[in-house]
């Protein structure tokens, strides 16, 4: 059946060409269904793409049993429950760039809208009205235009409208006086903002910093006659305290695509005179359209093929360069994990990772996550993976500490996992040998050198002679071949570690028996 892709809002048909294209995807449309047929339905899918129509909430996730990606064609991702996509190890990814431009273009026709009255004009005249007095408008040029977000969206705004000759004044927590400068606008911050500006248009995600951001104070610290405009998101508005500053004259006019409840037929504020509006059209172009569905397909197809996705929204984003440099990491940390948790016999409390040589030199925060996802898998299962990895660890209690050193030990990169549970430390060490990819280099203390691959066996023991001799014969009584073998110790006489490399899985009876030997401590057979 390959991967299953649905389609759960209308997508332009060229932009999902990638995806029909694709021989080892399935694509099924969703968009007639209802909410309930969803909820039936979805534990079908691989894949589920969506606008912003589709709400992806909690129950929908825990029912989509086998969705490992979330596709949204646009920018906010404010109708997907991304804690519980990252709990359940769904990957969302969205479409950030696609359509910027339209929701910027978008923006600036409402504000001409707005300053020109240009919609009540158009219906007085569709009602047999020809009335001129009753819209007069204001010109934008030599207005002050107050921004709040100058992100993508936001910069691009500013752009076009110091093209109407406007002045601007922007307010966002990331914006440096530097790209300020650039844009030829002015850094504030919000109470610049409300005290200047003319007109004013918003441009931030809808987060909980951001609801109800324009409320009664702030409307109340607004210019007398300021004009609104949000092409962002409903609910970064107070509707109620904007119905009412219109209502006392405070504010002049508003140009709403957004609503804090999306579709609706009946609004207060549609009421207004005052108000025009869109139903949510800043990204509906055919070019934005085309553009977020082959975003979002063409990242589909490479989480297919096992690549690195583009844009996800729940995973930190890295930069292609950089991926090429740590993706060879992703296996050595992932194994040195699932080699270690064997090795501890009480719940870990604590991972710590030491990075040296030239992987200290990379982005180490994705490899960790890759340690982690080894370290929890043994236990845990299969749904473990990149995104929810460090929060099922959190969840579990278990603190991560990521340390660069300068300790190579002789080698030019070293990764360094080691556990911590309630009486002991274990640690194993690993590097990428050149051409010859992952080895464990240190258990504990002890040098070895040991593909991690295969089935292992690590036989903690008392350095006397005869030991690894009798080691052997009992093996070859159990018909296990033995294909390597490291010994290290720690003294003469004292501690010492096999591990071998063995033909096949050892079985818990053959570890007990091998236990009862006189001289060894411990057996643990690891298969990787
Ligand atoms: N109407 C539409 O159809 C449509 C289309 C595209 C995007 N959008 C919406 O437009 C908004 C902006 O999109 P974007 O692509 O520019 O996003 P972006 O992430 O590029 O920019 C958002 C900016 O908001 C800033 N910000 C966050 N919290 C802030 C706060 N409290 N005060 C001031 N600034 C704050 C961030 O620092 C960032 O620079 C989003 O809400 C998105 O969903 C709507
Ligand atoms: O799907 C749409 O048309 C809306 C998209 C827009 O709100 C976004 O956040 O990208």
């Amino acid at each position: 059946m390959g991967f299953r892709v649905l389609i759960a809002d209308p997508l332009s048909e060229e932009g999902i060409a990638p995806l029909l294209e694709s021989d080892d995807i399935h694509l099924d449309l969703g968009t007639e269904w209802t909410n309930q047929e969803l909820l039936e339905r979805i534990s079908d899918y691989d894949a589920l793409l969506v606008r912003s129509q589709t709400q992806v909430t909690r129950d929908l996730i825990t029912k989509a049993t086998n969705l490992k990606i979330i596709g949204r064609a646009g920018v906010g991702v404010d109708n997907i429950d991304l804690d519980a996509a990252t709990e359940h190890g769904i990957i969302v990814i969205n479409a950030p760039n696609g359509n910027t431009n339209s929701a910027a273009e978008h923006t600036m026709a409402m504000m001409m809208a707005l300053s020109r009255k240009i919609p009540q004009a158009y219906l007085s005249l569709k009602n047999r009205q020809w009335d001129r007095k009753k819209y007069i408008g204001i010109e934008l040029k030599n207005k002050t235009l107050g921004i709040i977000g100058l992100g993508r969206i936001g910069a691009e705004v500013a752009y076009r409208a110091r093209g109407q000759r406007m002045n601007i004044i922007a307010y966002d927590p990331f914006l440096s006086e530097d790209h300020a400068n650039k844009l030829g606008i002015k850094k504030g911050n919000i109470e610049d903002v409300y005290q200047h500006a003319d007109f004013i248009t918003i441009h931030t995600p809808l987060l909980k910093e951001t609801r109800h951001l324009l409320n009664k104070q702030a409307f109340e610290a607004m210019k007398d006659g300021v004009q609104i405009i949000n092409c962002a998101r409903g609910g970064i508005i107070d509707e109620e305290a904007l119905y009412e500053a219109i209502q006392a004259k405070k504010v002049a006019g508003a140009a709403l695509d957004v609503f804090e409840e999306e579709p609706f037929y009946e609004h207060q504020l549609l009421e207004l005179p005052e108000v025009i509006a869109t139903p949510h059209l800043g990204a509906s172009t055919i070019e934005a359209q085309e553009s977020v569905a082959i975003d979002v397909s063409e990242d589909v197809i490479r989480y297919v093929h096992g690549e690195a996705v583009r844009n996800p929204v729940n995973l930190p984003s890295i930069p292609r360069e950089a991926l090429s440099e740590i993706e060879p990491y992703f296996l050595l940390a992932e194994k040195l994990g699932q080699f270690l948790i064997l090795l501890a016999d009480e719940p870990v409390e604590q991972i710590n990772l030491y990075y040296s040589g030239d992987v200290a030199k990379t982005k180490i925060g994705p490899i960790t996550r890759n340690a982690v996802k080894g370290l929890l898998t043994r236990h845990l299962g299969d749904h473990v993976n990149d995104v929810n990895a460090l929060y099922l660890a959190e969840k579990r209690g278990v603190t991560i500490h990521e340390n660069k050193t300068s300790s190579t030990q002789g080698f030019t990169n070293l990764i360094r996992v080691e556990i911590v549970t309630k009486s002991k430390k274990r640690s194993v060490a690993g590097t990428l040998l050149n051409g010859l990819g992952p080895r464990i280099v240190k258990v504990d203390h002890y040098s070895v050198d040991v593909t991690p691959k295969g089935h292992l066996l690590v036989i903690h023991h008392q350095d006397q002679p005869g030991v690894i001799g009798k080691m052997g014969s009992f093996l070859a009584t159990k018909h296990i071949n033995i294909a390597t073998m490291q010994v290290d110790r720690a003294d003469i006489g004292g501690n010492a570690i096999m591990v071998m490399t063995v033909d096949r899985h050892i079985e818990k009876n053959v570890l007990e028996a091998l236990k009862q030997l006189e001289e060894i401590h411990d057996a643990i057979s690891i298969d990787l």
